[in-house]
């Protein structure tokens, strides 16, 4: 019915490439390391969506040995793992996601990111939360070596969410939740 998932993600610094974040194009002097373009936002994303939905990762879809993914925006890698989710039944729900680095500053690109990914999720704007954190100088990411990501999705049965749906459509949710205020 509901399931979480959860979904971890880190890449070395490269300063021979662009930074990407939840899709978008981040000013940096250095990018990170991959097969792919690296973004380690949306691969702990996609781990995350994977695992709600018992479909494994991201490695087992998309191997680094596969020529085909060289390069490859995570975008697309996302809209593929979107429709696994949808395959297997399930909507999204949320996603709340964190970054850990200690530079560049990301609060600056925080509506742009979560812009991007509910528009390639299509889900509403309240339904993504991004925030960014140092590691306080500690560890590989305190060092500057390299960016970790952590995501936490939960998802539902899609006849629950269209059950559910109905019955706010009926505004059996608003009487509920006023009865339950009322007391
Ligand atoms: N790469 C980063 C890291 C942090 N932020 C913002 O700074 C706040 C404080 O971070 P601490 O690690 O010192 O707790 C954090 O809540 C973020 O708003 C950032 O924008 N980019
Ligand atoms: C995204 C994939 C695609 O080949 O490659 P990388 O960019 O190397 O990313 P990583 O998180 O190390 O492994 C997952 C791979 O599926």
């Amino acid at each position: 019915m509901f399931k979480v998932g959860f979904g971890y993600d880190s890449h070395r610094f490269d300063e021979n490439r662009k930074l990407f974040l939840g899709g978008v194009e981040i000013d940096s002097d250095y990018g990170l390391k991959g097969h792919s373009d690296a973004d380690v936002l949306l691969h702990a994303l996609m781990d995350a969506l994977l695992g709600a939905v018992g479909s494994g990762d991201i490695g087992s879809h998309f191997p680094d040995g596969d020529p085909k993914f060289k390069n490859i925006s995570s975008l697309k890698l996302l809209s593929e793992v979107k429709k696994e989710v949808s395959r297997k039944n399930f909507v999204i729900n949320n996603c709340d996601l964190v970054v850990v680095a200690e530079k560049p500053k990301l609060k600056p690109y925080r509506k742009r990111i979560t812009s991007s990914i509910a528009e390639n999720l299509n889900l509403d704007l309240q339904d993504i939360n991004f925030k960014a954190t140092t590691n306080e100088k500690m560890g590989f990411t305190g060092r500057r070596e390299g960016m970790a990501a952590y995501a936490v999705v939960s998802v539902v049965e899609k006849a629950l969410w269209q059950f559910l749906n109905k019955l706010n459509r009926k505004g059996v949710l608003d009487d509920v939740s006023k009865e339950y205020n009322d007391k």
